[in-house]
């Protein structure tokens, strides 16, 4: 027997074929800047086994009996005094990033964004690329550094959308670009730019990554090793006579010890034995988000200043500025070789 279009199922449409697609994925944000939506992001955050490893029946229990009664007050305020009129800075960075992609590659390549909690989800943006005809997806995790609390759970996440598909699309993931030579010329690039506009010569540069439990190193995970890596090839790449570069580890969570030293305790060490002139960044995010705008920017200059410290900047994070969206490109290209 012959198949033909006739013997397909009735609602079978031909389905359109032969695009790339690229998904940009970062962390997630809440949709408002009030507890309420806090809350419900916090919650699909704070959920994830990924990024809370204690048992879920101990951990839900306290997540939902105290963490979200008491944060998302207090972390709206915080996004409150960052928000803008297009939305979260993460969100709106992450959506300009993939714009400003759109057209690189060629017209059969589209280029999305998606964030691992809210919107827009992985598994709603993975859909859109599929109907639109892409047959191959390169999955864009934007962190630098490899950590299961983020890298792996985007995989995670869009491995489940994976296992509903009865027609799959071939996906490739980015692989972590923490010791890239095209992520170090975008980062000393910026960075230097961004030191030379300053109004005071920094004595210490601090480069601040996001903090995770230090029991995660010890389970292996190589989070920690990128970070200093990064450092160590950036530091080595901005050194220059009378500035000193130091590496911290920020935005700590519950009681757990995380890696250290930790930012905010840097800020006060520095400025109580003397450092008047600090400047910060933050190597690790691909965009400024609360953690940047917030928590550095407001909360770690009080804290500096407060301590003694006289002059204080956090340098921006390389978001869509040109070295940035020169090294996005790149890195993309190469990961979507054979394909275009
Ligand atoms: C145990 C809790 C957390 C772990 C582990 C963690 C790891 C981790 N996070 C980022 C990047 C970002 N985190 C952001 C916000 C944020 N992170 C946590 C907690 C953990 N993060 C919380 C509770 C929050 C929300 C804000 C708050 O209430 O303080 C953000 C910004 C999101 C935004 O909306 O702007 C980013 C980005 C990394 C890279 C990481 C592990 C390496
Ligand atoms: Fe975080
Ligand atoms: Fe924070």
């Amino acid at each position: 027997m012959t198949w033909t279009a006739q013997h397909l199922p009735a609602d079978h449409t031909p389905v359109k074929s032969g695009r790339i697609g690229v998904l940009l994925v970062n962390l997630g944000t809440p949709e408002a800047p009030e507890p309420a939506s806090v809350k419900k992001y916090l919650a699909e955050f704070l959920s994830d086994p990924r990024v809370i490893e204690i048992p879920q029946a101990i951990w839900q229990v306290i997540l939902r009996g105290i963490i979200l009664n008491v944060r998302p007050r207090k972390s709206a305020e915080a996004y409150k005094k960052v928000w803008t009129d297009r939305g979260s800075p993460l969100a709106v960075i992450t959506q300009d990033q993939a714009a400003g992609m759109a057209g690189r590659f060629g017209d059969g390549v589209m280029v999305d964004w998606a964030m691992r909690y809210g919107n827009p989800s992985i598994p709603d943006q993975l859909d859109k690329l599929k109907e639109a005809g892409c047959d191959r997806i390169l999955l864009a995790p934007l962190y630098p550094q490899y950590c299961g609390a983020t890298t792996a759970t985007v995989v995670d996440k869009a491995s489940r959308w994976l296992k509903k598909q009865r027609w799959q699309p071939a996906i490739r993931t980015l692989p972590p670009y923490h010791d890239d030579a095209l992520y170090l010329d975008a980062l000393e690039a910026d960075i230097t730019r961004q030191l030379e506009a300053l109004e005071f010569e920094p004595e210490v540069l601090l480069l601040s990554f996001h903090g995770m439990p230090e029991r995660t190193l010890l389970l292996g995970d190589p989070y920690h090793c990128h970070c200093q890596k990064t450092a160590r090839l950036l530091g080595e790449r901005l050194a220059k006579p009378g500035l000193r570069i130091e590496t911290s580890f920020q935005s700590r969570f519950g009681n757990a010890k995380w890696l250290e030293p930790a930012t905010d305790d840097t800020l006060v060490s520095e400025a109580e034995k003397g450092t008047k002139r600090l400047a910060v960044v933050a190597p690790g995010f691909a965009a400024d988000c609360v953690e940047t705008l917030e928590e550095l920017a407001i909360e770690g200059r009080d804290e500096f200043l407060e301590a003694g410290g006289k002059q204080f900047a956090v340098l921006s994070c390389l978001n869509t500025s040109q070295a940035g969206m020169h090294m996005l490109e790149a890195i993309l290209r190469r990961e979507l070789s054979g394909w275009i």
